[in-house]
């Protein structure tokens, strides 16, 4: 399990993220949205260990992860960000791009990983293919791949649908669900588009300058009828929920 309490953090003296709090479960996705600026992208870049907060504390599975080392090397234990423009390395075909990541393993454990993680994300008919020679959604899975090779317990996701066309995007809503649960990573995942946190995460948190307003179900943040500021800021996905939940004969129906 993954908490944060209490960060903090401000680029020379303003305010980017104010006193968060949060938990994400072990097998769980929890979705960040805001409007632009509101601190989503520092959240994730102080838990990945790329930004040291002003103050606050990070655990993983009850120990505290030390956030204010100065270390060259900005890699937590345990912790993997899945950058967005995937950094593979463009020489080296998908299997090798995985099989990266395992160099301090046996032989035997590597391939019997990297088979299994080629598995679990799809992408094992394309594993000896460069990645020029893929699409983005399945760039998107073999980054992926690579960063939960080690077993790792949390995992970052900055706007992983952006840049993916819609069928791409569907499959990788379900790969990611598939591979949180199976893999049983607590998992934050940063996007833009409300549909998709909709369709992917177990839990939203809406932000909204560096503070988080509501954290909940899907159904209760798009069913939130107190907050003015959150009604309008699910309004313009609504349409667009019902409409892909009617492509599978569900009517939703908010009470909004
Ligand atoms: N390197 C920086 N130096 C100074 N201010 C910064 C820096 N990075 C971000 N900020 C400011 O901190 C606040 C939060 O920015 P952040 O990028 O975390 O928001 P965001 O929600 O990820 O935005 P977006 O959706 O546009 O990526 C904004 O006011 C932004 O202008």
């Amino acid at each position: 399990m993954l908490k944060l309490e209490n960060i903090t953090h401000k680029y020379q003296e303003k305010s980017a993220v104010n006193d968060i709090s949060l938990e994400v479960q072990s097998g769980e996705i929890l979705a960040i949205v805001g409007e632009s600026g509101s601190g989503k992208t520092t959240l994730l870049n102080i838990v990945s260990g790329n930004i040291t907060p002003e103050s606050g504390t990070l655990s993983v599975d009850n120990e505290v992860i030390d956030i204010y080392f100065n270390r060259l090397i900005r890699d937590l234990p345990n912790i993997k960000l899945v950058p967005q423009d995937y950094r593979l390395k463009p020489d080296y075909s998908i299997y090798e791009n995985i099989d990266l990541a395992l160099t301090q393993y046996t032989h035997e454990y590597r391939r019997e990983r990297v088979n299994e993680l080629l598995v679990l994300c799809g992408i094992a008919e394309i594993k000896n293919k460069k990645p020029r020679e893929v699409s983005g959604g399945e760039k998107q899975r073999t980054a992926i791949a690579r960063s939960i090779a080690e077993e790792p317990l949390v995992l970052l996701l900055d706007e992983p649908f952006s840049n993916l066309d819609s069928i791409n995007r569907t499959h990788l809503r379900s790969k990611i669900v598939e591979i949180i649960r199976q893999e049983e990573i607590a998992c934050i995942l940063v996007t833009h588009d409300l549909l998709d946190a909709f369709l992917v995460a177990d839990r939203i948190a809406i932000m909204k300058k560096g503070e988080i307003l509501m954290v909940d179900t899907p159904l209760n943040i798009f069913q939130e009828t107190e907050s003015q500021y959150i009604k309008e800021f699910v309004s313009s996905a609504i349409q667009p929920i019902r409409d892909f939940m009617k492509g599978f004969g569900k009517d939703m129906n908010f009470d909004v």
